[in-house]
């Protein structure tokens, strides 16, 4: 996109932002395993959610959580990508960036998982 372009605003370039948008979201969701993993988990979380019939309230929780990990990954890939541009070869500090970006991603991982605990333990427990 040209300096020009850049500057233009109006609807037309709304709809080309949303379209860079969507092609970078099938390229992660195509070429990233741990998406793809995380794209499942949070069908069956639905699922579940759904069969549990849990309250509104956490529903609101579980979709934060499930929008903050997938925007965490999206943002993670974006990550890894613009290093490999910058560095081809080895680098300890190429390393630092990616693992700390994966740590990213870990820590939130961890509440999810945390928190999914809360929110299904007890309907679970109810079933028995
Ligand atoms: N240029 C580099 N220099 C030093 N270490 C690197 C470099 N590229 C990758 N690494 C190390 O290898 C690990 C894996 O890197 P890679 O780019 O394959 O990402 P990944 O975590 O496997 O993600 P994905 O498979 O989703 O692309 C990084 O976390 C980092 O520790």
């Amino acid at each position: 996109m040209g300096l020009e372009d850049r500057n233009r605003k109006g609807i037309r370039r709304l709809f080309r932002s949303f379209g860079y948008a969507m092609s970078g979201l099938a390229y992660v969701c195509k070429n990233e395993q741990n998406m793809q993993v995380h794209l499942v988990s949070a069908a069956l979380v639905i699922c579940a959610g759904w069969y549990l019939a849990i309250p509104l309230t956490h529903w609101l929780v579980l979709l934060l959580v499930i929008g903050g990990m997938l925007t965490l990954e999206i943002m993670n890939t974006a990550i890894e990508r613009t290093v490999d541009l910058v560095v081809e070869a080895y680098h300890p500090l190429a390393k630092r960036a990616k693992d700390i970006a994966a740590a990213a991603v870990f820590m939130f991982s961890l509440f999810a998982v945390i928190i999914g605990l809360f929110i299904f333990i007890p309907p679970i427990v109810k079933l028995f």
